[in-house]
Formats: C-alpha cells, structure tokens, sequence
C-alpha cells in the first residue's frame, strides 16, 4: 500500500506504567497501515503482544527493540514526523506528507514521557492532531489516517490464520480460504 517504508517509533517507555499504551501504539501502527514499529529495548512485552496479533491476524508488519530510539531519530534517512499538540495542524501538512511518503521512507515518532527538544528540532514535520493534549494513540490513528488518505482501511492481510468476517450482528471468525 505505501510508496515508501512508514516506520512509527515509540520514543520512551515506563514499564508497568505505560505497557498499554505501547502496546496499543503497536497495534494501531499495524492495523492502520505502517509497516513498522520500534519500541524501547525495556517494552518486551509489548512487543512480544504485537508480535503475537501480527501471527495470528497476519501481516506482513514487524516489531522491533531498540536501545536507542533517540539515535534512531537523530539518524533517519528521510522524513520526520513527530506528534506533538505543539506541532502544525495535520490538516495543513497531510498534502505534503503524502508527497513525503511518495518519495522516501517515513518516520513517526510519538512521545511518552516528556520529549527532548532534540527530537523538536530534528523533526521534519512537527504535526498537531488538534492543539489539545489528548493520547499518542488517538494522535497516531489519526495522522496515519490522514497520510494514507483512508487507503489503509481497505488493506489486505498475508499469512494470516484467522480473518474475520465483517457481520452486521454477532462475531464470525474463520480461517483462511474457509
Ligand atoms: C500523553 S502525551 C504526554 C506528553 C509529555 N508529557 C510531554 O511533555 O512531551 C504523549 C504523547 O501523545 C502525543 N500527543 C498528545 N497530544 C497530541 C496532539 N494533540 N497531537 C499529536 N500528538 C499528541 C505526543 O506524541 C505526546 O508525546
């Protein structure tokens, strides 16, 4: 579905306190169409939940562990985005974000804890989803939405070995080719 690689970065991670969250920054980056996400090397079990879904509900997506999300940051080849209320309006850069993710790899950084000017700074793209404090997760949701232009709704999922079936009422999970 992407032009070029989307990566979503989870910048810090307070274990107990935040497992949820982390966790659920790595399932809507999956379900909403990124193809990667990086997780603090101390977020082992949020990353072994992701891990998890994506064998079951199918990919391709990977999670990975990093000691140092900072540096990967700092380091990217190609684009920057962080979500930040602070940041411009998603609606007045998603036109150039598109043209962004056309031409070279994306990264999306989302905060925890508080964010080092650093990361400010060498951001490309600085993007509020309203101005209001609200969750990285509802952040993230939003502004992949945005990039990928509602496309990612429609994705299709490989290897997977439960799809399930979209019913008005009730729940229907069958297996592939069933
Ligand atoms: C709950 S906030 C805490 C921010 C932290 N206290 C700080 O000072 O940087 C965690 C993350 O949610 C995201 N976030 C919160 N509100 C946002 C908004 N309006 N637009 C975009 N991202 C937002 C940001 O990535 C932020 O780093």
């Amino acid at each position: 579905m992407n032009d070029s690689e989307v990566v979503v970065c989870r910048l810090s991670h307070r274990p107990g306190r935040d497992d949820r969250m982390t966790t659920h920054v790595g399932l809507t980056a999956r379900a909403l169409g990124a193809d990667r996400v990086v997780f603090p090397d101390n977020a082992t079990g949020s990353a072994e939940t992701v891990r998890d879904i994506t064998d079951r509900f199918g990919g391709p997506f990977e999670v990975e562990l990093s000691g140092e999300t900072k540096a990967l940051v700092r380091n990217w080849e190609g684009t920057v985005a962080h979500l930040t209320m602070y940041g411009l309006p998603v609606q007045d850069v998603e036109t150039e974000l598109r043209e962004a993710v056309a031409a070279e790899p994306l990264l999306v950084v989302v905060g925890g804890e508080k964010v080092p000017f650093e990361v400010y700074d060498r951001a490309d793209y600085n993007v509020a989803v309203t101005n209001q404090p609200h969750s990285e997760i509802a952040g993230l949701a939003v502004f992949l939405d945005r990039v990928f232009d509602g496309a990612e709704l429609a994705q299709s999922w490989e290897d997977a070995d439960r799809v399930v079936v979209p019913k008005e009422t009730g729940k229907k999970v069958v297996e592939p080719d069933e």
